[in-house]
């Protein structure tokens, strides 16, 4: 096993590139999927589960375990990949982004930010500092530096104050992280939709030097078309020699398109979340199990699909545990819809490889239909 954190792209098409970031737990091949881990769990799954899918990583979440059980907890009991039987790679997130979303009575300033428990009204802070020591005491191997989500929309003067500030706790970030061989630092950047903005923030992300860089600030209610038009530009501004992540994204038909785009890593609570909520993901689009359609159709969601869910139910049991709110509804959607959006990642990799991204792209599109099937 390396010692070392390192990224090697093994091959390119067009601006979309495939390869392996090594590190000391496992190596991650790219372009990967990060399925989230939010409370120490991919809920409804098993470590085991979620490792047959073909997942490589897990996210790991921050803001939930600092409030429980506390990062001091688990580092006591041995550190987050022990606590969840999880030995391969975990990426925390820096906290910033849930305090924003799920926080009470949140204060920001230049320092970080202060807040209370969703779970008990607690006071808490998140700096920088505290930011690096959090995620050290999980045991992370990719730890996201501190920074703000800048809000969609923002006027170009709030968006540059908001990007501004997370460069400063990028900074700040570094100098916390230290030197820790092995474990690597990704840097993100901000700029909303502006394209001096990215390219400001970019500049300022290689000056402080980073592991790996995260695109920030999108998949917050800007729509897909214009994700995209800042994508055309944004990945090519970060060092090409090291993995680029988008955070939150996505849809598949948003993973395809920011891979095309040179995109080396995603995460997003989609599958899961939406796995127990009845939907499930197919090469022919969205099933929602829900509907009285499937009540008596004897076939599995999708016949190609290998996952236990498809191997071995009907439709019409699926249909039937998810309007029951049998606990299995969820472990068998949550199962599917990792394993769908896995294959979907080796689908692309293979393509890639192979020089025919392309083709494999408009296969894609051409199966998909438009809503619910
Ligand atoms: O600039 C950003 N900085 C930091 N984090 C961001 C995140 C969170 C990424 N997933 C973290 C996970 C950590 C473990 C628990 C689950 C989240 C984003 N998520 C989205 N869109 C998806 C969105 C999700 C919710 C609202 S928008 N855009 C994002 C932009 C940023």
């Amino acid at each position: 096993m390396t010692k070392k954190f390192n990224f090697d792209v093994t091959a390119t098409d067009g601006r979309a590139r495939t390869g392996v970031i090594s590190t000391p737990r496992g190596e991650i091949r790219t372009p990967a999927f990060m399925p989230v881990g939010t409370a120490a769990t991919v809920k409804a799954m098993l470590p085991e589960s979620v490792r047959a899918t073909g997942a490589d990583i897990l996210l790991g979440n921050t803001y939930h375990l600092m409030l429980r059980p506390t990062a001091e907890r688990i580092a006591r009991l041995g550190g987050l990949h022990r606590f969840m039987n999880w030995d391969r790679p975990i990426l925390t997130d820096s906290g910033g982004f849930q305090v924003m979303s799920l926080a009470g009575l949140r204060k920001l300033t230049e320092e970080g930010v202060t807040f209370k428990s969703h779970i008990d009204g607690s006071r808490h802070a998140l700096t920088p500092e505290r930011s690096m020591e959090i995620q050290a005491l999980l045991g992370s191997d990719i730890v996201m530096a501190f920074d703000e989500c800048t809000p969609f929309p923002s006027d170009e003067a709030t968006a540059r104050r908001s990007m501004e500030l997370s460069m400063r706790w990028a900074r700040r970030s570094r100098e916390a992280f230290g030197d820790r061989p092995g474990h690597a630092l990704f840097g993100i950047q901000q700029g909303s939709v502006y394209r001096d903005q990215r390219q400001e923030s970019a500049d300022k992300l290689r000056e402080i030097g980073f592991d790996g860089y995260a695109i920030g600030g999108l998949a917050v209610g800007e729509g897909q078309a214009t994700m995209f038009e800042v994508l055309e530009y944004a990945p090519a501004m970060l060092p090409e020699d090291r993995p680029r992540y988008l955070m939150g994204v996505g849809k598949p038909d948003d993973i395809v398109g920011a891979v095309e785009r040179g995109i080396d890593m995603m995460d997003c609570v989609l599958p899961s979340r939406s796995g127990r909520t009845g939907q499930a993901f197919t090469r022919f689009g969205v099933v929602n199990i829900r509907n009285a359609r499937h009540q008596d159709d004897p076939r599995p969601l999708d016949e190609h699909c290998t996952c236990p869910a498809c191997r071995n139910y009907s439709r019409a049991y699926l249909h039937h545990v998810n309007r029951a709110q049998e606990i299995i509804a969820s472990m068998l959607l949550t199962w599917h819809n990792l394993h769908y959006f896995q294959e979907l990642m080796q689908g692309l990799r293979d393509a890639i490889a192979e020089g025919r991204l392309a083709a494999f792209v408009s296969d894609f599109h051409a199966r998909r239909a438009e809503g619910d099937i």
